[in-house]
């Protein structure tokens, strides 16, 4: 089992990387936002020092300008010496009437609008004259101004004043608000002139006039009295008549009123009169003792931009909520996405690796669970049952332990194990009882709940085992005899050879074939062919030696090897006892069965050192055994040697045969025995060898039927015959017959119906004029089938007869039910008629009559033969004492010749 996953830990990981993700978007947001502002704020700054001191400098040059101008027309006046001198006598009181003529002189000045009233002091600023309808002026005069002039010899400005209580203290009579200018007149005069100037026409809203609306922008006049900072006009909001210098600021701040008495100018950041922070700009006015402050609320300055942090920051803000949320719907989706995908791989988990545990308690295999050592913790059901062990027991082992290995294998097993995640091998398995049995081990490295292990999965291969070792033998064995087939035969030949060599020896091959066993096989059937072949086959091994190998090459072909030859004559004893065994009469389904076999013998290494050669030789001399009559053997010598070639070289030429128009037909007549008529012929086929000459069907048709020629051959042969017929009848010999031998693969052929049938038309031949031969073991090798195929022939009128009849094993139960038309006394019988043995020749004729069909004899050599045939109403026969076979041209001059001799 998987260790469990903490699903809890890697959800906290994943949300706390997403809120760092989030406060880090923060973070940036906030940085740039701050970053901004701060920016902005020193550009708002600087913006707002600039606009100050351009209204800082062009008040100073308005105020200086308005100053000229006051103190130009009053000093233009104290330079009139009428005016002068007028002045002097009403201060130095010596001219009664200088009163009128003043205020009459004053008058142009007093018709001025900023004017309140004018007035004329002596040197004390003792007020003598008053041009006003108020009298209140006079209280609204400084005397110590006008003496601060007059000692300075300098025009003077007071400070604006309205409703300020005078230097004592006490609260004078109201006017309007106004600001005196004392212009000392020359000495001779000793006094000064006093305007009250009206600061509402010009001066106040000159000063209030503030380009743009604002909220706490103003323009403050002051002068310097000693240590104080004196304001001249009214200020905007608060006290009016308090010195700047009044207002005492927290520590470490400076105030407006502190940096125009350390005389700095320009722009500087300070508190006001109020101790609020305004930004300002100090300028002296040029030509004076004044000095002006335009100044603003820092905070007024500053509102847009603070507006617009608040709604930048509220759009942030706004934005990282909007995130915040986004990114929780997200979080909770994932999140659950998350839980329900891993529920879901949880429980397919659980489901497979219960069902992977269901599976491996009961699985086929052995499963074994090993620790890093080898030594076993578990094992499944299989794993007790395999070793017969409880699981108790199977613990107290090791891996190794069940494998039956050697010490190096398992130490070798082991080291691949160190080194490979994972190994292969088969190898063999103890049970408790110390039996083993064949596996197929897979171990590899796993990982269970964090501890490495070793699983092994041991299959057990017994039955693939058993199955390969099976097909193995099935592939180098013979089923039906269980010999050695014919391919271990060919190698035990093949190692044999290789041990005579290294030991100087001699091996024989004895290549050993049945006697006429294809007679067996086809009249008796396959069961009985193949009882005799394992019959046989046992008998041979039980004659031989361990050591001597025996194979069944095919057929009813053997061979046997001879190892360690001293001399020949120990083959020649082999061959015989071989020889001897094979012929003792057996019995199979209670018939009694006797063969012979024919031996070829050939030996390694005189003959040859190749195993194909030597069986090859061994073969040959074989067929030389059955030459020289069968049941005996024969060594193989290097003229054999020639006639195989030759047979290669025949084989060869037979091919090329049919192409080259070499074969031809001869026709034997077959006579009625009766009127010496000739009634029909049967076609002999004949190869015309370019180079050997005439060649009888015995030296070509058994090599044509091996090699498959046969069905080309006998097709030829039965067009040729028909066609030839077909001529002899147009001819004048309508009735003639001709018969054809059949080969049994050609009856084998299931399309032989159709063909015969084609040829008949394209010849134009009847079917009756047909009759084909077979042979007995044709016809008994497969009954049924050679019935369905002969009754197909028949029906369709074609004559059918039993060939050689009576020399294989006709089963009579069966011959019944052949549709035949005719038997065939086999020739031996015929001459066995002279041999004074008729017997069976008659009893085929009886047979014959019984079946209601007709009899010929063929191999008739001489009349007594024909008599005795005829006398037992044999009507029909052929033989040399007729006629040989003969060409087709003789056949036409023999049936010419009209008739045969009857019999007497
Ligand atoms: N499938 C085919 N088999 C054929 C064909 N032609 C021939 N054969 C088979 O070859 C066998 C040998 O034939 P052949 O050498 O032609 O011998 C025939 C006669 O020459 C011989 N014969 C006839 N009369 C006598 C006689 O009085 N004495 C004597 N010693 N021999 C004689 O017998 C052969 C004819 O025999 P059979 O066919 O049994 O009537 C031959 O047996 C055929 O099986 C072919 O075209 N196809």
């Amino acid at each position: 089992m998987a260790a469990p996953v903490d699903i809890s830990a890697s959800l906290r990981t994943f949300r706390r990387l997403l809120l760092l993700c989030f406060g880090l978007i923060s973070l940036l947001l906030g940085i740039a936002v701050a970053t901004f502002f701060v920016h902005q704020a020193r550009q708002t700054e600087q913006a707002c020092a600039t606009q100050l001191r351009l209204l800082g400098q062009l008040y100073a040059r308005q105020l200086s300008f308005w100053r000229q101008q006051q103190i130009g027309a009053a000093e233009l006046l104290s330079q009139d010496r009428r005016f002068v001198d007028l002045a002097g006598a009403l201060l130095q009181r010596q001219e009664p009437g200088a009163a009128a003529a003043l205020r009459e002189r004053l008058q142009p000045l007093f018709r001025r609008s900023e004017i309140h009233a004018l007035g004329l002091c002596d040197a004390d600023g003792q007020l003598l004259l008053l041009l006003s309808d108020n009298p209140a002026w006079t209280a609204h005069f400084d005397p110590a101004d006008a003496r601060r002039s007059l000692a300075l010899a300098q025009p003077l400005f007071s400070r604006i004043t309205q409703d300020c209580p005078d230097s004592a203290g006490q609260s004078l009579p109201p006017v309007p608000p106004h600001m005196n200018l004392i212009v000392p007149l020359p000495a001779a005069a000793g006094g000064a002139l006093v305007v009250f100037l009206d600061p509402l026409k010009v001066l106040i809203p000159l000063l209030h006039d503030w380009p743009v609306p604002s909220d706490s922008a103003e323009i403050i006049l002051v002068r310097q009295l000693q240590d104080q900072i004196l304001r001249l006009t009214p200020t905007r909001f608060g006290d009016n008549c308090a010195p700047l210098t009044k207002a005492t600021p927290p520590p470490g701040e400076l105030t407006l009123g502190r940096a125009m008495l350390d005389g700095r100018t320009g722009f500087i950041r300070a508190l006001d009169y109020r101790l609020t922070p305004v930004f300002a700009q100090i300028e002296a006015v040029p030509g004076s003792p004044w000095l002006l402050a335009a100044k603003i609320d820092r905070q007024e300055a500053l509102r847009p931009l603070r507006h617009s942090l608040w709604r930048t920051s509220l759009l942030a803000l706004a934005s990282l909520t909007g995130l915040g949320f986004i990114l929780l719907l997200w979080w909770r989706q994932q999140q659950a996405r998350y839980l329900a995908d891993f529920h879901q791989a949880e429980l397919r988990n659980r489901l497979l690796a219960s069902r992977i545990d269901d599976l491996s308690r009961h699985a086929n295999d052995i499963i074994l669970l090993c620790d890093p050592q080898g030594a076993i913790l578990d094992g499944n059901e299989r794993a007790l049952e395999s070793y017969d062990l409880s699981l108790e027991e199977l613990r107290q082992r090791s891996l190794l332990q069940l494998c039956d290995l050697e010490e190096s294998e398992a130490a070798l097993l082991w080291q691949q194990l160190s080194l490979q995640p994972a190994v292969r091998l088969d190898c063999l398995q103890r049970r408790k009882d110390g039996s083993n049995f064949p596996v197929e081990v897979s171990a590899r490295w796993i990982e269970q709940e964090g501890q490495r292990l070793l699983q092994a999965i041991i299959r057990d291969i017994s039955e693939r085992k058993e199955a390969e070792e099976r097909l193995h033998h099935q592939a180098r064995h013979d089923a039906l005899t269980g010999l050695p087939n014919r391919t271990q035969i060919s190698e035990q030949l093949r190692h044999a050879i290789l041990r005579a060599q290294r030991s100087h020896n001699q091996v024989a091959l004895l290549f050993l074939d049945l006697d006429l066993f294809k007679n067996i096989n086809d009249s008796l059937g396959h069961a009985t062919g193949d009882a005799l072949l394992r019959a046989l086959a046992r008998r041979m091994r039980s004659v031989l030696r361990e050591k001597d190998n025996i194979g069944r090459f095919g057929g009813d072909e053997f061979l046997v090897l001879i190892e360690d030859i001293q001399e020949l004559a120990d083959i020649v004893l082999v061959a015989n006892k071989l020889a001897d065994t094979v012929a003792q009469p057996l019995t199979i389904e209670g018939r009694e069965l006797c063969v012979t076999t024919s031996i070829g013998i050939s030996i390694a290494p005189d003959d040859s050192t190749s195993a194909e050669q030597l069986i090859r030789f061994a073969d040959t001399a074989m067929y030389q055994a059955k030459e020289r009559g069968r049941n005996n053997f024969q060594f193989f010598t290097s003229d054999m040697n020639l006639r195989l070639q030759q047979r290669l070289e025949l084989e060869n030429d037979l091919r090329k045969a049919l192409q080259q128009n070499q074969l031809l037909l001869h026709y034997q007549p077959q006579i009625d025995l009766r009127s010496g008529a000739i009634v029909g012929s049967e076609a002999l086929v004949r190869w015309q060898h370019p180079q050997r000459g005439l060649l009888g069907p015995d030296l070509f048709i058994p090599l044509a039927e091996q090699t498959g020629l046969i069905s080309d051959i006998g097709r030829w042969v039965l067009h040729e015959a028909c066609l030839q017929n077909r001529l002899w009848q147009q001819q004048g010999f309508a009735d003639l017959a001709v018969a054809v031998n059949l080969s049994a693969r050609q009856f084998q052929n299931l399309q032989l119906v159709e063909e015969v049938l084609a040829v008949l038309r394209d010849t134009g031949l009847a079917a009756a004029a047909l009759e084909l031969e077979l042979t007995e073991s044709l016809l008994m090798s497969d009954v049924q089938t050679a019935v369905e195929q002969m009754q197909r022939l028949s029906q369709a009128g074609i004559r059918l007869a039993i060939d050689d009849f009576g020399t294989g094993y006709s089963s009579l139960n069966h011959l019944h039910r052949f549709p035949l038309d005719r038997l065939k006394v086999d020739r031996s019988f015929v001459q066995s008629i002279a041999q004074q043995d008729s017997t069976i020749a008659r009893s085929i004729i009886v047979l014959a009559h019984e079946l209601g069909l007709e009899v010929i004899a063929e191999g008739i050599e001489t009349a007594p033969q024909r008599d005795f045939l005829l006398q037992h109403r044999c009507h029909f026969g052929q033989g040399y004492l007729f006629s040989p076979p003969v060409s087709a041209a003789d056949f036409g001059a023999l049936l010419r010749q009209a008739v045969f001799s009857p019999a007497e």
